[in-house]
């Protein structure tokens, strides 16, 4: 299904080089199959034309017209320069993935003035190590058979939920979009308490990070759920209890649920306010 597929990356950020650097090291996608375009930035494409083979575009209405999958990856503000610029080019049988936090299809759709089939994808830059948590959702013109082919793409890079609502995919930005911020967020908060306790960075930093693989690992290979492997790990009296109360006083718990939920509402926001601007 993939095999021989051309990209046309529109926006040559950081999501785009997470997907790059992924696809390129299952070797199925091949470097001259990529094609990444910017607005002005030529030295990043540069960049990534010498770091990963990529093919830099400079036409991008031409190289629209002829890329089977069409990844629009600038910020969500910059969209309407970018459809604007696409205007005409695409058909229906090529696929267009967006993953834009908050943009609905129907604002991509509308923006094409065509038919086509768009996907709303929200991946996480994890993508780079194949480990990406990618929530999918189709567009009105999207058949079984895109939706299965931009499925494919994303399980060539992590794991892939596909959701029927569109509208949960602004949950999902704030859930697993971001999440891996918040995660690296906590890396840093860890490393500073080893280092406050005592531990050197360079020691406390694979502590860390082992800890955070295992536990994933745990959840991942147990299929345990998170609580009864908390409790096991927590001894009556023990440190770890010592631990747990002070994030139940810091109200931890609501407050990865606040994060997450504010993540979410942006994203509901970003669209809103795109959407107004496009029928204004
Ligand atoms: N970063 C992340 O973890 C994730 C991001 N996303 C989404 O991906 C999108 C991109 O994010 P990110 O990669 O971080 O952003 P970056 O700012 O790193 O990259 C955006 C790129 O888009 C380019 N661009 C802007 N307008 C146009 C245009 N009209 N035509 C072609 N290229 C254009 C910019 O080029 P130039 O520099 O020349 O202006 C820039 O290189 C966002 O919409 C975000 O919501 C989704 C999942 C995760
Ligand atoms: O911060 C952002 O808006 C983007 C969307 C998900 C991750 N980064």
């Amino acid at each position: 299904m993939l095999a021989g597929k051309t990209f046309f990356f529109i926006g040559a950020g950081n999501i785009c080089e997470s997907m790059v650097k992924g696809l390129l090291s299952t070797g199925i996608v091949r470097p001259g199959e990529i094609w990444v375009t910017n607005r002005s930035n030529t030295e990043r494409l540069n960049f990534l034309r010498n770091y990963y083979g990529v093919v830099p575009v400079t036409d991008k209405k031409s190289a629209a017209g002829q890329a089977d999958v069409i990844i629009l990856a600038m910020k969500p503000q910059d969209v309407f320069t970018a459809l604007e610029e696409l205007k005409g080019a695409v058909n229906p049988e090529q696929l267009v993935i967006s993953v834009l936090a908050g943009i609905p299809t129907g604002l991509i759709e509308e923006g094409l003035a065509e038919k086509v089939a768009v996907v709303r994808a929200m991946p996480n830059t994890s993508c780079a190590v194949l480990e990406s948590a990618t929530g999918l959702t189709p567009g009105r013109y999207t058949t079984p058979e895109q939706l299965e082919l931009a499925r494919s793409i994303f399980s060539m890079v992590g794991e892939v939920v596909v959701l029927e609502d569109e509208s949960l995919l602004d949950a999902v930005t704030g859930l697993s979009g971001s999440g891996p911020a918040y995660v690296y967020y906590m890396v840093e908060a860890m490393e500073k308490a080893g280092e406050a306790a005592g531990i050197p960075r360079e020691q406390a930093r694979p502590l860390v990070l082992k800890t955070l693989m295992g536990a994933a690992r745990m959840l991942m290979e147990t299929g345990e759920k998170p609580e009864t492997l908390r409790r096991q790990v927590t001894s009556p009296n023990g440190t770890t209890m010592a631990g747990i109360n002070e994030l139940e006083k810091a109200n931890f718990q609501q407050t990865i649920r606040r994060a997450i939920l504010k993540a979410t509402h942006r994203s509901q926001e970003l669209g809103q306010y795109l959407q107004k601007t496009a029928n204004a």
